[in-house]
């Protein structure tokens, strides 16, 4: 589904050159400063690159115009901020034009207890699920043909930990959909647990990609997070990581 070859930001991102399938979840690892927002922002065709080729679809990026892109791919940023004095509701049937949000959808998140109070009226996770909710409901039919691109720049935050377990179960279901998910993550434990493919980043340049399997045992992440990491296994297999500074 998408295809970099050499792409390079200035400044941002160093020749990174990528393939990645539809049906993964692929959760991407560095350090701040890495890299990892101003690759999803190129992915999502809307950070212009300097140097080298990004293929989505076999599409070079730039061939599309912003209302194809939307019906294809969907961004959560980190700093999203509704200027509008919207209640939830308000803001959710704007992005879904209405219909019905699908039962997978709402039991993830677990909005309808705050479904009509106002957006300044939520807490920080609460607001996190309503905007996860915001971008999945943009390409929700796309998303229930297997058909789309989903990128979310650190989704995890905010949320507990039953709400970042719910959001992440849900992710895996829609990439054996055939979705390509993409996102960001600090969280090592959840990412062994629920990413099918990690995307290591070190200052703006691809350390490496590969199955979660192939890395773990590896040197390669404890090289991205500059820090010693330790995978600590129980008797099932269950592994929680556990990091020390260098
Ligand atoms: N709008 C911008 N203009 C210019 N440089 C930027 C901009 N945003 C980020 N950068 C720089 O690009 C590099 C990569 O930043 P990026 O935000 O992609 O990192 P990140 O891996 O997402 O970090 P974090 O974990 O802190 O969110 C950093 O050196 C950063 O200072």
């Amino acid at each position: 589904m998408i295809r970099l070859q050499a792409v390079t930001v200035t400044g941002r991102l160093q020749d990174i050159s990528l393939n990645l399938t539809s049906g993964q979840c692929v959760h991407l690892i560095g350090a701040n400063g890495a890299g990892k927002s101003s690759l999803l922002t190129v992915l999502a065709g809307l950070l212009d690159i300097d140097s080298g080729q990004y293929l989505l679809l076999n599409n070079a990026i730039n061939t599309y115009q912003p209302a194809e892109l939307a019906y294809y791919r969907t961004f959560l940023e980190q700093d999203y901020h509704c200027a509008f004095p919207l209640t939830v509701a308000e803001l959710l049937d704007y992005y879904s034009g209405g219909s019905h949000i699908d039962d997978s959808l709402a039991a993830a998140l677990e909005i309808s207890a705050f479904y009509h109070r106002p957006l300044t009226a939520l807490s920080g996770g609460e607001l996190q699920r309503v905007h996860l909710a915001r971008v999945l409901l943009q390409l929700w039919p796309q998303i229930e043909h297997g058909q789309a691109l989903l990128l979310l720049d650190e989704p995890l935050q905010g949320l507990d930990y039953r709400h970042q377990h719910q959001l992440l179960t849900l992710l895996n279901a829609l990439a054996i959909k055939g979705n390509l998910v993409v996102m960001s993550s600090h969280d090592l434990t959840m990412s062994f647990d629920y990413a099918d493919r990690l995307v290591l980043l070190k200052n703006q340049r691809l350390l490496a990609c590969d199955t979660v399997g192939e890395l773990v045992e590896s040197t390669r992440l404890a090289e991205t997070l500059d820090c010693r990491v330790h995978w600590l296994y129980d008797s099932n297999g269950r592994c929680a990581v556990r990091t020390e500074p260098d």
